[in-house]
């Protein structure tokens, strides 16, 4: 595989039909309209997942084989012009399109964040205040 198209998002979102479809994973772009019929998986969900942008998330969620990963390179027609990484693959993605990177803004998410803390503590609140009543006033009523 010598150098890579480079392909723009707009330009990827205009291949999303059965005819013609393109898949955006980690930064490369693979050309899977000849797999679609071929896949273990469906059509529909590549579709499916190339219509909704980036299909990262949707293939690494399913835990693909890698004699699975090892096919898509035959399907490779390019990679994606500043990719950043959606939220779920940024911690693992093993392959994360960094070579030719621009000063790649990190994964900075201050409200997913807020969420990551928040939970936890409400459960913890939620989780005493249901031993309280279960120890105390629970208690206290049957006496
Ligand atoms: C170029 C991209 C892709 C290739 C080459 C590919 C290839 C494969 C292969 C070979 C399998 C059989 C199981 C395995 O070996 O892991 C499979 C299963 C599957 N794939 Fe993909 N896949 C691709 C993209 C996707 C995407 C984007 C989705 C989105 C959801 C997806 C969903 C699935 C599902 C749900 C199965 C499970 C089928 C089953 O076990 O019944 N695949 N794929």
């Amino acid at each position: 595989m010598g150098d890579l198209k480079k392909l723009s998002a707009s330009e990827i979102s205009l291949h999303t039909s059965k005819d013609d479809c393109w898949l955006l994973i980690n930064g490369k772009v693979y050309d899977v309209t000849k797999f679609l019929e071929d896949h273990p998986g469906g059509e529909e969900v590549l579709l499916h997942a190339s219509a909704s942008g980036d299909a990262t998330d949707a293939f690494e969620n399913v835990g693909h084989s890698t004699s699975a990963t090892s096919m898509m390179e035959s399907y490779l027609i390019g990679s994606v012009e500043g990719y950043v990484a959606p939220y779920a693959a940024t911690g693992e993605a093993s392959s994360r399109p960094t070579s030719s990177a621009q000063g790649n803004k990190g994964p900075a998410s201050s409200s997913a964040s807020f969420v990551d803390y928040l939970l936890p503590v409400l459960v913890l609140i939620f989780a005493f205040v249901a031993w309280y009543y279960l120890t105390f006033v629970h208690t206290d009523e049957k006496k």
